[in-house]
């Protein structure tokens, strides 16, 4: 025999019941159960509240009660056949001007006792059981209706009364005995010797269940609700949580306590002294597996779930006097239990100097005040400093029966908070070692708690959470190849790439979930107005672990807020050269606070797009290389301006064409002026290790002068026409030596040059074409031959490729 209990949600409307009694047909065919149910849902708050109402001398409660009185009639008309509906509807009716009489009493009183309170209370229940047994019998089940106050014995402790097992187990024994048939039980209620009803508390019904499961011994209970068990964290918080197959008792108990909602602890008291299975499952998906709770704990896991509790304040009280001192602690904790103070976690040092305490940030200041007073004359005296509070905390906790004897949980789990930024203000582990717990600020909970999941549950699994600024050409494209790589990313690499937020110069958006990447458009003018610190706001407000911000853009001043994104360990990828090039304080800067944070700043496509060379060049740096010099040609633009020019194209076309093709700075005379190269000539020196300013630059200009000052990219381009006959000339006289142009930069002796070159066929950049880059490095191990990178160095989608590759590599290095 088992027992079986469907919470108000699962009966909440006649679709419901429906499936509840399909489910419950199906069972029958199976296997031998007796059912509990609990008021229909929403019922017992509506009789709450119309109790409240009457004591405040207002008869509006009428108005509820007439709704309440015409659901439950509906629901006896839509179950039992109108032959048959007789007996239910006048039980109903009964119950209702019982019910009335009752709130008139309580109207005029303008009082309601806890004792009256369960009466009123115990009406929900009872007529949802009584229409529900009707419904059964009207489907043929041989359905008995028991009301649980002729077994259920307690103490008068109305609102949490206290069970009699002894009474209680012989007198559901003797029913269960001398009644055949289907027992139909109403939950959550019991009456006291003298017949006076009571309730038993919170997750009443759930605690009914499991006094008849424990009283008859029964082989199994099984609670159904509208979750599919109990969950490795709260799925409204981390998105990837999953239902926990198996827990024991304690692991339930621990991870109910702090707020996994789905059983309350003392409900599985009885169950489990008689080591009966508990199994939860979904009334709206009952294929599924759901949770079994048993006294063991399932799989070898050693983390089973992650709970946290909000709205939590934390208490300091600290002083010098406090060390060595015995008692402190009992007139701690003696003050706060006499004012009836929950404290929720306690953390001491063994320096003795510190106690805090956690408890519910309502009773912040009442604690604080009486910790005060009891230390009165050690706070005036200077032995104890004033009790600080911290307001705005949570709680989190990792359980698993699994951590007993078993290093690595506190270690996986300080080591994931601190990689993403949460600061841990206490820390409590008892020796149970069934939960660890942490307070942090309640403004980091969710990142933690995803963060948590992630190093528990997915270590395998990453999801990064990308921040986009910058959706022009390479924003673009890069978005489009993610599109088309995530899925097989997430299936093969184990790497989840969601974007959440992307920004242009003008409008921002952002989306918690995840943009679908397949239909995405830029932001526009339906979107929030672009502003630097909201963007930054919102994605520090999202609070997701793993997040990184990737700027496609080439602005000076996105590039001015990476201080501060890298100071929130918020990683950072870039095609934008604006950082690393600008004055050298804040290149090193980056780079420090970078490694101090733990979080990777990436910007492969500095240099060349998605050619390897700035992970190159660190390699070798790293590795002990010194870089002797470096002769390259830079930039994909120029290249092919000056390899295309050879074709008779005039000057200011080619430009026109590079511009058309993506291989340009969003204004090309940052290529033409050689500005783009020497920035990433710039770069290379300092990654080279070399302590470079832009001063140490020499750059030759290609952008004729009259043409330098142009008010827009298009009046530059038509005016540079005019200058189309003094680039043929200068490729006709290279022509003339047999050479050919290329624009070049050079660093050696801690001096750089950029600027155009006709170089002859020996030259190994004689026969570059079209977009292609090549670098060759001097080092003292590449001494007698350069080591050479080479291939196209500018357009969207090598650029893209390039930043995505740096997106997957921080990914993977967040594991
Ligand atoms: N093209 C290439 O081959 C390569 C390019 N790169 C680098 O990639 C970066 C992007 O280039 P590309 O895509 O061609 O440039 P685009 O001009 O096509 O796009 C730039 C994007 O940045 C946005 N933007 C500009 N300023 C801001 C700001 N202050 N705040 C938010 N968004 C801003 C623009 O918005 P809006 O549309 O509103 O102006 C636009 O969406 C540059 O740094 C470039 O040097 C690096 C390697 C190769
Ligand atoms: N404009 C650049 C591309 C990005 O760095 C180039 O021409 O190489």
């Amino acid at each position: 025999m088992k027992i079986i209990k469907f919470g108000g949600s699962s009966i909440s409307s006649i679709e419901n019941i429906e499936k509840v009694f399909s489910i419950i047909e199906e069972k029958a065919e199976k296997e031998d159960f007796a059912l509990v149910f609990s008021a229909f849902g929403g019922v017992t708050e509506q009789l709450l509240q119309c109790a409240s109402i009457a004591q405040q001398s207002e008869e509006s409660y009428n108005a509820i009660l007439q709704e309440l009185e015409k659901r439950h009639m509906a629901i006896v008309k839509k179950l039992v056949p109108v032959q048959q509906q007789s007996t239910a509807l006048t039980f109903v009716k009964v119950r209702f001007n019982e019910l009335g009489d009752l709130f008139h009493g309580i109207y005029l009183i303008k009082e309601c006792s806890d004792r009256t309170m369960d009466y009123v209370l115990s009406f929900g229940e009872r007529l949802a059981t009584f229409i529900l047994t009707a419904g059964l019998r009207a489907r043929g089940k041989e359905a008995v209706y028991l009301d649980a106050r002729d077994v259920v014995k307690t103490d008068d402790r109305f609102g949490h009364a206290r069970v009699d097992f002894k009474t209680t187990d012989a007198l559901i024994n003797d029913y269960f005995a001398s009644h055949p048939g289907l027992k139909v039980i109403t939950g959550f209620i019991g009456s006291t010797s003298k017949g006076e009803t009571t309730t038993v508390g919170r997750s009443g019904s759930d605690y009914t269940a499991a006094i008849f499961a424990s009283a008859l011994d029964a082989e199994g209970l099984e609670i159904w609700t509208d979750v599919s068990g109990v969950m490795t964290a709260d799925p409204k918080l981390v998105y990837a949580a999953f239902t926990i197959p198996h827990l024991s008792y304690s692991e339930a108990m621990e991870l109910s306590h702090f707020g996994a909602k789905v059983v309350f602890p003392a409900t599985m008291q009885p169950a489990m002294k008689k080591d009966i299975p508990i199994v939860i499952k979904n009334t709206f998906a009952p294929d599924e597996e759901g949770t079994l709770i048993s006294n063991d704990s399932g799989n070898g896991k050693m983390i089973k779930g992650i709970s946290s509790m909000g709205n939590i304040s934390l208490l300091n009280i600290q002083g010098a006097g406090l060390v060595e001192v015995i008692g402190v602690s009992r007139r701690v904790f003696g003050a706060l239990a006499d004012a009836e103070i929950n404290v929720i976690l306690i953390s001491q040092a063994s320096s003795e100097h510190s106690i805090c305490v956690a408890i519910q940030s309502k009773d912040g200041a009442k604690a604080k005040a009486i910790i005060e007073q009891e230390f009165y004359y050690e706070i005036k005296n200077g032995d104890m400093d004033e009790v600080v509070i911290f307001p705005e905390m949570a709680v989190i906790a990792v359980v698993g029966e699994n951590m007993q004897h078993n290093p690595g949980a506190s270690g996986r789990m300080f080591q994931a908070l601190g990689r993403n930024n949460v600061n841990v203000t206490a820390i409590a582990q008892g020796s149970s070692e069934l939960n660890i717990s942490a307070v942090i600020s309640q403004s980091d909970l969710q990142k933690a708690l995803n963060a948590l999941h992630e190093a528990f549950f997915l270590s395998d699994y990453k999801v990064l959470h990308v921040f986009l600024v910058g959706v022009g050409l390479i924003g673009k494209a890069l978005i489009k190849m993610i599109a088309s790589q995530q899925k097989k990313l997430q299936e093969e690499n184990m790497l989840d790439i969601q974007i959440h937020g992307m920004a242009n110069s003008r409008y921002m958006k952002f989306h918690e979930d995840g943009f679908d990447l397949n239909t995405v458009a830029p932001p526009d003018e339906n979107d929030i107005p672009m502003d630097m610190d909201k963007f930054i706001d919102t994605m520090s407000g999202m609070n997701f672990s793993n997040s990184v911000l990737v700027d496609c853009t080439a602005s000076q001043d996105v590039s001015d807020v990476y201080e501060r994104i890298l100071d929130a360990k918020v990683g950072i990828v870039t095609p934008n050269k604006k950082a690393n090039s600008g004055p050298l304080d804040t290149y090193k800067k980056l780079k420090k606070l970078a490694g101090q944070r733990g979080v990777r700043f990436f910007y492969e496509t500095n240099v060349a797009a998605g050619l390897p060379v700035i992970n190159t060049l660190q390699d070798l740096v790293l590795s002990g290389d010194h870089i002797h010099s470096i002769e390259a040609v830079l930039s994909g633009s120029m290249n092919y301006i000056f390899s295309e020019l050879e074709k008779g194209i005039p000057f200011s076309e080619v430009v026109a064409q590079a511009k058309e093709k993506g291989y340009t700075e969003p204004d090309p005379r940052d290529d033409l002026s050689g500005m783009d190269v020497a920035r990433k000539i710039l770069i290379l020196g300092r990654d080279a290790g070399q302590d470079l300013h832009f001063e140490d630059v020499e750059v030759q200009s290609m952008v004729p002068e009259d043409c330098q000052d142009a008010s827009s990219v298009e009046e530059f381009m038509e005016k540079l026409k005019a200058h189309d006959g003094h680039f043929q000339k200068l490729l006709e006289e290279a022509n003339n030596e047999g050479k050919k142009l290329r624009f070049m930069a050079t660093l050696e002796n801690g001096k750089a040059k950029v600027g155009l070159n006709a170089l002859d066929s020996e030259h190994p950049f004689y026969t570059l074409k079209g977009s292609d880059n090549m670098i060759l490095f001097t080092t003292e191990r590449y001494n007698d031959y350069p080591m050479i990178v080479r291939g196209p160095g500018a357009g969207a989608d090598v650029t893209a490729a390039g930043v995505f590759a740096d997106i997957i590599r921080l990914g993977n290095y967040s594991r």
